[in-house]
């Protein structure tokens, strides 16, 4: 997975999804993850066919094999089914994530292989996700970063004054739900985050 632009949207269930989706992809977005806790796998099916319509960028599903098979791949945590699993049903030319926590996940070699990227998860604290757990910081993503050749994306409370940071530190791309989806103008707000990102890669 190769992330251009550096910024992956993550979505949740307010709002104009249609809207911000497009607004966010002409912003610059790399990669869309449809991620709504409380929708079932038909619902979850129906949105990622409607936003596959509107926008060229990969639709990944967050937690859902099933869903995922009518998107560009999914993206897991420790409490859902390992990515080795994801890979076996999606196959090879499909998106697999993985959330890391603790960096001793590093050491799974075959989850690790069945990966496209991991993220860094969360960086800092968010009322996005209120069971996550604790946060990273920047030295999180550091030690992720040194241990892995993958991708590493760093998501939890981040927004335009965190990402050049994170990315700094050693991210590949900052994913993020609020500071896009509760922007007044979300292309703005993604073009913003380009331009961070850009920053943190020089910064390197
Ligand atoms: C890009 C990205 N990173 C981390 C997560 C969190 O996944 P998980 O730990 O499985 O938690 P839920 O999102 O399922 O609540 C993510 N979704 N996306
Ligand atoms: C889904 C998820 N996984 C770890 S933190 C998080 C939510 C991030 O949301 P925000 O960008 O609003 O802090
Ligand atoms: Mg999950």
């Amino acid at each position: 997975m190769k992330f251009e632009h550096g910024v992956y949207l993550v979505t949740e269930p307010s709002g104009d999804l249609a809207a911000i989706v497009a607004n966010a992809v002409a912003g610059g977005v790399d990669l869309v993850q449809v991620r709504d806790k409380g929708a079932s796998t038909g619902a979850l099916i129906e949105i990622v066919q409607d936003l596959r319509r509107r926008v060229a960028v990969p639709i990944v599903v967050n937690d859902d094999l099933d869903a995922a098979q009518h998107a560009a791949g999914v993206h897991v945590g420790v409490d859902d089914l390992p990515p080795s699993k994801a890979r076996r049903v999606l196959g090879p030319s499909a998106i697999v994530g993985w959330s890391v926590n603790d960096p001793g996940q590093l050491d799974e070699v075959e989850e690790m292989r069945a990966c496209d990227y991991v993220a860094a998860s969360p960086v800092w604290a968010t009322h996005t996700k209120p069971d996550h757990q604790p946060p990273l910081g920047l030295e999180g993503i550091r030690a992720i970063a040194g241990r892995t050749d993958l991708p590493v994306v760093a998501i939890g409370g981040i927004d335009v004054a965190r990402a050049a940071g994170a990315v700094a530190a050693g991210a590949d791309a900052v994913a993020v739900v609020t500071a896009i989806t509760r922007a007044d103008d979300p292309r703005r707000a993604v073009a913003d985050l380009v331009e961070a990102v850009r920053e943190g890669r020089g910064r390197r």
